[in-house]
């Protein structure tokens, strides 16, 4: 059984995009793609071919590692023909870009059309709604415009063989320069088509840390039933995929029942751009593994993510196991490391589903050191999602407070005077300003740390209270940033029990 390999930030490299998508725009080209797109769009009407057709090809290539898994219900990385190479997708979205290039300048550089190579015409799209016309969705207009592709490269082939080296065929006497019949021609963008969520009938693409058998792509399965699951190796490589195109969210753990904050991830969202649009919370059932035929006895060491590892301490002291404990990416990766390097002194800390992934044996089942061990997830997207108040929703804001007394108590009370109810708060080193000096000639000088404080409240943006309070609080901060609105996850509560 062979699984990709995750992204890595290796993978997402910047400069083959920028070069490749569109050479005249790469010296002025932004270092964000959100604004490299606005930029396009504003200065180059060929943009609005040319992006749509890059996602399009950026995720077809991207699917081409991704098989349907009936066991959890949506799309996982099972079955895959072979792991990508570390350099595999920036080379692939090299070539889709130079295919972009193709589909959108073919009419005007048949010579640059030949030059490309032609896996798009190989790898034609199975979209089904394109019936010979262009139909009115983004995944109709971009497969249109891959057909339109591999037509016009297959009538490129089609005249060399009948022509020689000559690349023009003669239609009822007359001399056919290769055009795209006018029926078939795209449809121009519309705002629709830009908007954040896939329109129906194409598939969610979601980017998770770790590799399949990760509680992350359980919760990325929760998230979005269907989606297609995108191992990265670590956190920031999660962002930069939803942020390059590459994925369309990405879903991050931030809190465990038992072992607390994630702190990284806490930092990861002030450091990105990207908007909180959901929650989930998973219930987290941990097994011991180890390979066939290993018994407890055997082992010297106990591997997993340092989450899982805390959240099962008490239980492997009371198994016996006062082994070395070594932390690792994750959870699920443990379990292939186990597997992978055939380690019989070794047992990993993964889900029930990584055994299975794996080839493990489970030593021992539910090792968490309580069984409503739950982790709650985020949702993240480029775009945010508009708030509702008929539903139950969360807001995330993070702000830093400003000079004067007792600012965290008069910030909290602007929702406690509004009967907002907080779930959540968390202190993190404010690190552009990690100290802050209080001079008294007679005491000496006081050094306090400054902070960041992320807070989680119970009401959604559209909500007035909500606003007033954040006006509120505004007074108080030096710093005050929103970092979703969404909907709360209400699903009904049950205890892993698998
Ligand atoms: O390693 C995994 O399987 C993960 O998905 C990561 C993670 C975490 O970061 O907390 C998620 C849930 C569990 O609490 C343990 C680990």
């Amino acid at each position: 059984m062979r699984l990709t390999q995750p992204l890595t930030s290796h993978r997402l490299l910047h400069p083959d995009i920028k070069t490749l998508l569109c050479t005249p725009f790469s010296s002025a080209w932004p270092t964000t793609s959100f604004h490299s797109i606005l930029f396009l769009l504003a200065f180059s009407p060929l943009a609005f071919f040319v992006i749509p057709f890059l996602i399009c090809t950026t995720k077809r290539e991207n699917m081409q590692c991704v098989a349907p898994s009936s066991s959890i219900g949506f799309k996982s990385i099972m079955g895959t023909p072979s792991p990508l190479p570390l350099h595999a997708v920036s080379h692939r979205i090299a070539q889709s870009s130079q295919l972009t290039v193709q589909c959108v300048a073919s009419r005007f550089d048949a010579a640059a059309a030949n030059a490309t190579n032609l896996p798009m015409s190989a790898a034609a799209p199975t979209t089904n709604n394109f019936a010979g016309g262009v139909g009115k969705s983004r995944a109709d207009w971009q497969s249109s415009c891959a057909i339109l592709a591999s037509k016009v490269v297959s009538q490129q082939q089609n005249t060399e063989k009948s022509s020689g080296s000559d690349n023009i065929t003669v239609v009822n006497g007359h001399s056919s320069l290769d055009l795209v019949p006018i029926d078939k021609l795209p449809k121009p963008l519309t705002i629709a088509d830009l908007s954040p969520a896939p329109l129906h009938g194409s598939t969610l693409r979601v980017a998770y840390q770790g590799v399949a058998g990760a509680y992350s792509e359980a919760a990325a399965g929760k998230a979005y039933p269907n989606c297609e699951a995108i191992p990265c190796d670590q956190f920031e490589v999660a962002f930069q995929a939803v942020e390059l195109w590459i994925a369309d969210r990405a879903v991050l753990p931030v809190e465990n029942s038992l072992g607390g904050s994630i702190h990284r991830n806490y930092d990861l969202l002030l450091r990105h751009r990207l908007h909180i649009v959901g929650e989930v919370q998973l219930p987290v059932h941990h097994c011991l593994l180890a390979l066939p035929g290993v018994r407890k006895e055997y082992l010297n060491r106990v591997i997993s993510h340092p989450q899982a590892l805390s959240q099962c301490e008490l239980t492997l002291t009371k198994l016996g196991l006062t082994v070395t404990r070594e932390a690792v990416d994750d959870t699920a990766g443990a379990a292939e490391f186990v597997a992978a390097n055939n380690l019989r002194d070794t047992a990993a800390i993964a889900s029930a589903r990584a055994a299975e992934l794996y080839g493990l044996n489970i030593l021992a089942d539910g090792i968490q050191d309580d069984s409503s061990n739950v982790t709650r997830f985020v949702m993240l997207a480029r775009e945010p999602i508009i708030p509702r108040i008929d539903i139950p929703f969360k807001t995330s804001i993070v702000f830093a407070h400003d000079k004067g007394t007792s600012v965290l108590f008069k910030v909290l009370s602007a929702f406690a005077f509004r009967n907002i109810n907080l779930t959540k708060i968390e202190s993190r080193p404010h690190r552009n300003r990690p100290i802050r000096l209080v001079g008294d000639e007679n005491v000496g000088t006081a050094k306090h740390f400054e902070y960041l404080f992320y807070v989680d409240f119970e009401a959604s943006m559209a909500d007035v209270r909500a606003q007033n309070a954040l006006a509120e609080v505004q007074e108080f901060t030096s710093f005050l940033r929103v970092l979703g609105s969404y909907p709360m996850d209400m699903t009904p509560w049950a205890p892993s029990s698998q």
